[in-house]
Parts: C-alpha cells; structure tokens; sequence
C-alpha cells in the first residue's frame, strides 16, 4: 500500500479525559462503543480484559484507544497470518493489561473494506473495519472517473457497509464556466450509481456540511457529563465512516472542515503502556466533535477489487435486474438471443459504458478468485506431499537396508 499520504494526518489526540469512567467502556462511546458491546464483553471485562479500538495498525504493534485513554499494544494473536483476522484500522480488540498491553482478540466485525493487496498476491487486505458508511469521495472540478466510482461503490457495497458518494468541490457551481460541467458530472455520477446516495460539498463555502454531518451523527448520544476532551466534543458515538477516493480530489480538506475547531486542541499524549514512555499515538480513525467517527486510511490509489460478487451486483443492479428477464440463465449478454441486457442497450435505457465497466470488473473479479482458488488448491496439497516424500525416503530407506 502506498503511503504517499502520512497516517498522521489526523490531529494528535487530546489528552482523555476519565471523568465520564464511572460507566466500564464510557470514555470509549466516543469511538462507537454501545452499551450492547459492553454487556457482549463482559465475559471478558471478568477475565480481566478491556476493550479497544485499533486507530492505526503498525506491522507488530497497533495505536488504540480505550477507556484509560491512548495506548499502544503488542498484537498477541495467535491466527495472526490471516490476512482477514489481523488487526486492522477500526477493529475492535480485546486488550490484556499487563506492563506490555497486547491485543489478544478481535471481536466480531459487523462489516470490513477489503481490496485486493497491493502486491498482487493472492489474500484481500483489509483497510478499515467495523464501518457503517463508505464515502466514496470523487470531484466536481473534472469529468467524473465513473468507473472508479463504480469500483470504490463495488467495494463499498461488498463491505458491509452503506455507500454514500460526496461530490467535492461544488462551490465551481457558481462559477459560471464550469456550472455547465457540474450538471453534467452529476447526471453522469447519478446514473452510474443507482439506488446510492450523492452529496454535493464545498469545504470551500461549507455547502453540504452540515447535512455530511448529519449522516455521520445519526444515533450520537449527548455525553452524559456535559463535556468532552475537547471543547464542543458533547457529542457521543454516530456512524464510523471511511473515506475513499483518490488524490485531490479534496479529502483532507474535507476532513479538515469536519473535524473544525477540534484540530486546533491537539497535545502529546503519553501512551499508558506501563513504561512511562512518551510516544505520540497516531491514528487513522478519528471521533468528530458533532458525532460519527472519520477513517482515513492512506493510500488507496489502484484500488482492487476482491471477492466482490453480491458488491457487483449491487453497484450494478439494473443490469442485475435486466439479466434476469434474458432468455438464457447463463446468458454472457454477448450474443445471445432474447438477451435483455443487449435489448436495453439497443433502445438506448442501458449505456453501453455501464455494461463494458461491469465485465471489466467482474473480469477483474474472477481472475482473482482463480488465483486464490489456485492458491487455496495448492495449500490443500501440501500435506500430501510430505507425505509422499516421507513415503519415497521410507522406500528409499527400506531398499537400502535390503542392499546390505
Ligand atoms: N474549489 C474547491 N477546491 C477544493 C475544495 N476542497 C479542496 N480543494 C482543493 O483541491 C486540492 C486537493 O485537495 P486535498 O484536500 O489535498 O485533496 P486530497 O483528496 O486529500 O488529496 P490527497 O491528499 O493527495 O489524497 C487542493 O488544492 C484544495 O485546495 C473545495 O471544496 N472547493
Ligand atoms: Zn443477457
């Protein structure tokens, strides 16, 4: 993954405050924590565990919050090669509390952004976890990569989570030379993202914040003491959202508008690992002072698909709904008599670049699960062949001794 931007582009974290930490976990319902996940943990609050979650992973070690404030962990999890069982930014963990803290668990996510890993080999990366919404960021100011946007919603619908497109940028509306571009940069975006939310922002002028912010808060509590860390930080809990997107689009700036006044209160924060040692946390995940929680994880440009079957067919659902009226079950809308698909192209209702961007990722698709399905196959055979081995040298042994 590149790391072209750095992962501390969120604020340090303010100094926590522990005086709401008369309620196990309080502090931590800044982050998401419910009282449901409290009464879910307490088999592990009674063997002396507390919960966590993971703000940045490292390669052995993650920065994470929990209800002591700041910390930062040893991963201690015994099935640590799986790719989809490491920690990962949003994770929530069970955390030991001995003088080195170490993650020993992670708890059930309810949804995980998954992309192909950069290196090409044959697992999925996990970039965020536990998310409720994907903003899938893209620009105003230049013709719409629609089928980026496509891809990022392909991903976006297969993590679990709810997709919502933020067009950036749309204070160029008033501009009278690129008004014209906008409306059609929307209409195009609108058509190649059915059944998605859009929103039009400008960190600019502040147009659409407020109702960004709105998504974000939705199911916030007040906290109950008046006051958090920071000053305006009164509300608690609200959605975890991820941004994706790719540069320039506005993203940090946007980030930026949204968390307001808060990046302004930033302190070192000592990390409470037993040794007194002065560490700054960093962290890609970050509570907002009107509700919700920000994931920005670095790097996300050539972002590949992976796994993404049901994603697909969400993103692309009106050709889903159209293939069911072809003739043909396994009808490829190639050439097939009675195709739908190709119908709907013919009277103009299905844009031919929406059916060419859907095989292209499902191309993509399943030339992944080929190369995992080969990977998996020769995982399979390997005991057999050591046992074939053990079985040659056996053999080998055996008429040795019967040479003498
Ligand atoms: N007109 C206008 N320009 C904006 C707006 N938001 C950001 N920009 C400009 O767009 C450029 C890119 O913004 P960034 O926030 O750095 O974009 P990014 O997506 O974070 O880019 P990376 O950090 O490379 O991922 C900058 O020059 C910003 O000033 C906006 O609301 N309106
Ligand atoms: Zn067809």
């Amino acid at each position: 993954m590149s790391s072209r931007r750095a992962s501390s582009q969120f604020p340090p974290p303010a100094a926590t405050n522990a005086s709401s930490a008369g309620v196990p976990g309080a502090e931590l319902r800044r982050y998401g924590w419910t009282a449901t996940d409290e009464t879910r943990f307490a088999p592990r609050r009674a063997a002396g565990l507390i919960p966590a979650r993971i703000l940045r992973r490292d390669r052995d070690r993650c920065d994470l919050v929990t209800e002591r404030g700041m910390s930062n962990a040893r991963i201690g999890l015994t099935r640590a090669s799986d790719a989809h069982l490491t920690p990962c930014t949003g994770d929530w963990a069970a955390l030991s509390t001995a003088a080195d803290p170490t993650i020993v668990e992670l708890l059930t996510r309810h949804s995980a952004l998954v992309r192909s890993s950069a290196s090409g080999r044959s697992e999925g990366q996990v970039l965020a976890a536990n998310i409720d919404i994907v903003l899938v960021v893209a620009t105003l100011s230049t013709e719409p990569d629609l089928g980026r946007v496509e891809r990022l919603l392909t991903l976006a619908w297969e993590s679990g989570a709810r997709p919502l497109i933020v067009l950036t940028k749309a204070d160029l509306l008033v501009d009278g030379s690129h008004a014209a571009t906008v409306a059609v940069a929307l209409d195009a975006v609108t058509a190649a993202a059915p059944g998605v939310d859009i929103l039009t922002v400008s960190a600019f002028d502040g147009t659409g914040l407020a109702a960004l912010r709105d998504e974000l808060a939705a199911g916030a509590v007040a906290d109950p003491t008046g006051s958090g860390p920071t000053p305006g930080e009164a509300v608690l809990g609200g959605r975890s959202a991820v941004l994706v997107g790719p540069s320039g689009v506005g993203k940090s700036t946007l980030v930026n508008a949204l968390l307001g006044e808060e990046k302004l209160a930033v302190g070192r924060v000592r990390p409470q690992d037993g040794k007194g040692r002065h560490t700054t946390v960093r962290r890609e995940l970050v509570p907002l002072p009107s509700g919700g929680i920000l994931i920005d994880t670095p790097g996300l440009r050539g972002i590949g698909v992976w796994d993404v079957d049901s994603g697909l067919d969400a993103t692309f659902a009106e050709i889903t709904e159209l293939a069911a009226d072809c003739r043909y079950g396994d009808c490829e809308h190639r050439t097939e008599p009675g195709c739908a698909v190709l119908a709907a192209i013919e009277d103009g209702t299905l844009p031919e670049r929406r059916l060419a961007s859907y095989r292209r990722l499902l191309r993509e698709n399943a030339w992944l699960q080929s190369r995992r399905d080969a990977r998996l196959a020769a995982e399979l055979l390997r005991p057999w062949k050591k046992i074939e081995l053990e079985q040659r040298r056996l053999y080998a042994d055996r008429a040795r001794r019967e040479r003498r």
